[in-house]
């Protein structure tokens, strides 16, 4: 499969008072055109700062180093003008938080064409009748009816929905998307589910950030784990669930009510940056060696771990 987007050596680095947090610390990961790649990891572990890299939204108060090659373009190095065209049309953001995400000022409908208005289609009839369609994929129906309506007068799991209705509306080959279930019900989380699958089925490259593991269970086919700034494994789903590697992962699929809820212990000390893999202190399987930063070991094509254990 074609590679459409090349991560290398990714670090950003927030300067905090006296210390730098290291959100993205060294990430390598090869996304391949058309395939559904789920992001999970805790919180903090740098899933949304990698997403925002991606898209050339990240905080001006950062440092950001390494390749995003995208048609051979580094997105990190490429000047904001040109960022801009490919934002929406050629890489699109479902940001996490729908409520604060819209405009309470500006229609749904409005917002939902925005994207195709600035990447695809002048004529306001033309637009309208795109963004009508959009809303009935999303099922927002009637959507005569709610296309003129503001934000305020739709529900969490309706506003959720028009956020990936945004994202897509530009038509575009990558789209990545920060927790699009949070907070939804099961209803809403079914619905975002066949519309990812509809948009899998069409070629889309999907990028799903999220905690949901369970989730990811049914979309993805890759999944990527995220600890403190590090991908630390990266497996086809199928061998991802079947046999995690990393003892972290393997601590996360232990913690799912199917497999009794086991929690992953907390660290008895916290790990600066002294170089060696950031789990230790919380890894039963850790050793000497572990003090030593494990480098990413790649075992089939697109699969890959970072620990020793596999060396
Ligand atoms: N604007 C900022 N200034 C300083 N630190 C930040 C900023 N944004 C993010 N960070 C830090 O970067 C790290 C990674 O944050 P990020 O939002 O990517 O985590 P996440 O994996 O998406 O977490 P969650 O699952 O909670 O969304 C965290 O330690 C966070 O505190
Ligand atoms: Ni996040």
């Amino acid at each position: 499969m074609t590679t459409i987007l090349d991560v290398q050596q990714l670090h950003v680095h927030f300067p905090v008072s006296s210390t730098i947090i290291r959100a993205v610390n060294g990430v390598d990961i090869t996304i391949k055109q058309s395939e559904t790649l789920a992001v999970i990891g805790e919180s903090g572990s740098g899933k949304s700062i990698l997403g925002l890299a991606i898209l050339g939204l990240l905080p001006a108060n950062c440092t950001a180093n390494g390749i995003i090659q995208y048609r051979g373009d580094n997105l990190l190095t490429l000047p904001e003008s040109e960022l801009e065209t490919i934002r929406g049309r050629e890489i699109a953001w479902v940001p996490q938080n729908p409520a604060g995400a819209m405009n309470p000022l500006m229609t749904v409908g409005n917002q939902i064409g925005e994207p195709i208005s600035l990447h695809i289609e002048k004529d306001k009839n033309k637009v309208r009748k795109k963004v009508l369609e959009l809303l009935q994929f999303i099922k927002i129906t009637p959507p005569e009816e709610r296309i003129d309506s503001y934000p305020y007068s739709f529900s969490g799991g309706m506003l959720q929905r028009s956020l990936v209705a945004m994202g897509i509306a530009g038509r575009p080959e990558i789209l990545i998307a920060d927790e699009p279930t949070k907070g939804i019900d099961v209803m809403n989380k079914q619905a975002i589910l066949s519309f990812f699958q509809t948009l899998h089925e069409e070629g889309i490259t999907l990028v799903i950030i999220t905690h949901d593991l369970l989730f990811a269970r049914n979309i993805a086919d890759r999944i990527a784990v995220m600890y403190c700034g590090r991908i630390i494994e990266i497996r086809r789903k199928q061998e991802f669930f079947n046999e995690p590697l990393h003892p972290y992962s393997r601590g996360l699929l232990r913690s799912l009510p199917e497999n009794g809820l086991y929690p992953i212990p907390s660290g008895t000390e916290e790990i600066g940056d002294d170089g060696g893999c950031k789990f230790r202190s919380r890894c039963t399987c850790a050793t000497e060696r572990c003090r030593e930063e494990p480098q990413l070991i790649t075992l089939l094509e697109g699969s890959a771990v970072r620990c020793w254990l596999y060396d």
